[in-house]
């Protein structure tokens, strides 16, 4: 019996953004069975019936269970007859490690870019933290390894929120987002300097500006500890500002930090879907649905 043509596969994790995903681009969707065993060990179940081409979609936070259940599926796929599999991950892992720092440090990045163009045909992400190279396919080897930026969806999520915002980015590498939205419509944007002397300790420096009485959103890729808005955000405060929000790409958040953030005056905390949060206000289904069609028609 010949195979459907395509399929969207998840998880039960992250079924809401998938079948967002699913619906725009109108095709089928299925969600993979998991049962996480008292050892740690992963126990997966995929639908009986598969297709030619599946699309699995789930964002790679919680990274080390997660990149072991992807290559178990994947592998599954193939040994079921899957032709092509595309991973659409808005929320990569292990991209921030692309240095050894340290002599024997390991370079995860170009690894796990490694592991997955071995997996999949073609990887579609969202502002991936790419920042001593200027393309995915650099860490994974594949000629149609994607990387997306949210900022037009952010932007416009600015510009219906916010009156003459003034933009921050806390650190020189978030001048790409954050120049980027500022330019959709013509917003204020300054640029911080930031000092990381370990992983919840940093040292944000501001420009000079005047903060004083504006509407202040700091933006940046991910949120992790959150210890680089908060600092900026810290810093902000003497100034008086109207308010100050934040807006990320991928919303981690470990352990404490949004009530760090509210406990430092931030009181709007906004973040994109592609790590299901409490503080998810872009959708990015209309980004990653235009980009997976290009893929598809290839
Ligand atoms: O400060 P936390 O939230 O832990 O880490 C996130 C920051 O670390 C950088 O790599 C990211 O670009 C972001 O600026």
């Amino acid at each position: 019996m010949s195979m459907p043509p395509t399929l969207l596969l998840s998880f039960s994790d992250y079924e809401q953004q998938a079948k967002a995903l699913a619906v725009v681009c109108g095709i089928p969707y299925e969600t993979v069975l998991l049962h996480r065993f008292p050892d740690g060990e992963s126990q997966l179940t995929l639908p009986v019936n598969l297709a030619e081409t599946v699309i699995l979609c789930r964002s790679l936070d919680d990274p080390n269970h997660k990149l072991v259940e992807l290559m178990l599926t994947a592998q599954s796929l193939r040994q079921h007859g899957v032709k092509r599999i595309i991973l659409v991950a808005p929320y990569l892992c292990y991209m921030r490690q692309d240095k050894a720092f340290h002599p024997g440090e390991v370079v995860s990045q170009t690894i796990v870019g490694h592991f997955l163009a071995d997996l999949f045909d073609a990887v579609i992400t969202v502002d991936s933290h790419l920042h001593r190279i200027s393309q995915l396919s650099e860490a994974i080897p594949l000629e149609q390894a994607i990387n997306l930026t949210a900022t037009q969806p952010m932007a416009e999520f600015i510009e219906a929120h916010f009156t003459t915002p003034l933009l921050l980015g806390p650190d020189g590498e978030s001048e790409q987002w954050v120049k980027e939205i500022a330019t959709h419509f013509g917003f204020d944007y300054a640029v911080a300097h930031k000092q990381r002397l370990g992983d919840h300790n940093v040292v944000v420096t501001l420009p000079e500006n005047d903060y004083a009485r504006r509407n202040i959103i700091i933006v940046d890729d991910v949120a992790s500890t959150g210890k680089t808005l908060l600092e900026a955000a810290k810093k902000l405060m003497p100034y008086q500002p109207a308010s100050v929000s934040v807006l990320v790409s991928h919303a981690l958040f470990i352990e404490d930090a949004i009530a760090q953030l509210n406990a430092a005056g931030v009181k709007q905390i906004y973040s994109c879907d592609s790590i299901p949060h409490q503080t998810n206000s872009v959708s990015l289904a209309n980004i990653l649905a235009k980009a997976l069609q290009g893929v598809l028609q290839q």
